[in-house]
């Protein structure tokens, strides 16, 4: 799956919400409810935090000590090479990329250690805000069945997931329809995502068009993932989105991104169906992983 078909940016446009603005929870929300997705700017998050980040996590990815903190199926936190990484829910072909679980209970590299938990910290800070702002704007009716406030859902939880993802550069022989992300929906119940260094990530729209996510260098992307949709009974959507592959001179360009996954305490309730470690369990099944 090639870039072939043309992104059409008519029936939906993501606008970027200033997070300091006085309407900014009302519009982010509201955003959240009709895509999936929020774009923020001017939040609390430090730029050249992240940038150090990609670039030292950038070079760790590129040494042969990611081998030395290989995953442990049990615990999920360390190292997922290419060869094992994801298939993503509904297709057969291995998604291009590699990655780390970052959990602060987890293993980490010495020297990548204090940078990566400093935006895990700060990064969980911002994501409770939100989600107080996803709990005061929904509406009563949908709000009634949340078993506990979205913020303490999450509270004190071992579970929420940072993970470092590297897209390396292409290589050319790459399997057929292989994709850097193929399209998939996010498990947790938001996740916080800085823009990566390079483009590519896509989303997509009501009526089945993929729409580039504004990825200027500062923004943050928030997206609704399906425990979200779970809780809230459907009402806010967990959208569908992809990464897709670089063309032209920029094949020669890895990515970087740093997607947090906010997952509630195991055994937070999230529907009549679900607790949040029976969703997740069923989840990570069909992925494969577990
Ligand atoms: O790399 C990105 O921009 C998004 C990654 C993503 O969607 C995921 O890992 O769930
Ligand atoms: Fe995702």
């Amino acid at each position: 799956m090639r870039r072939g078909h043309k992104t059409r940016r008519i029936e939906m446009k993501l606008e970027t919400i200033n997070y300091q603005a006085h309407d900014s929870a009302e519009k982010f929300v509201q955003s959240l409810r009709d895509t999936g997705f929020g774009v923020l700017s001017n939040h609390t998050i430090d730029k050249s935090l992240v940038e150090a980040i990609y670039q030292e996590w950038q070079a760790f990815f590129n040494s042969p000590e990611k081998h030395d903190f290989m995953f442990k199926p049990e615990t999920q936190d360390g190292f997922f090479p290419s060869e094992i990484s994801e298939t993503a829910k509904g297709h057969t072909v291995k998604d291009i990329k590699e990655y780390y679980h970052v959990y602060p209970w987890g293993r980490i590299p010495d020297s990548l250690r204090e940078n990566i938990l400093t935006y895990y910290q700060r990064a969980n800070e911002l994501a409770a805000e939100l989600l107080q702002w996803v709990e005061t704007h929904t509406p009563a009716d949908v709000a009634v069945n949340y078993s506990i406030a979205l913020p303490k859902m999450i509270e004190g939880s071992h579970k929420t997931l940072l993970r470092v993802l590297h897209y390396p550069a292409m290589s050319g022989d790459e399997e057929l329809g292989a994709i850097r992300a193929a399209a998939h929906e996010d498990i947790n119940l938001l996740t916080i995502l800085p823009a990566a260094n390079e483009p590519g990530l896509q989303v997509k729209t009501k009526d089945g068009n993929w729409l580039d996510v504004p990825c200027d260098f500062g923004n943050l992307i928030i997206n609704i993932g399906d425990m979200l949709q779970e809780a809230s009974g459907g009402y806010f959507p967990s959208t569908t989105h992809r990464v897709v592959n670089p063309e032209g001179a920029d094949t020669s360009k890895a990515r970087v991104s740093l997607p947090l996954f906010l997952h509630p305490k195991p055994e937070v309730v999230l529907s009549s169906r679900y607790t949040a470690d029976s969703y997740l369990m069923e989840r990570l099944r069909e992925l494969g992983v577990i």
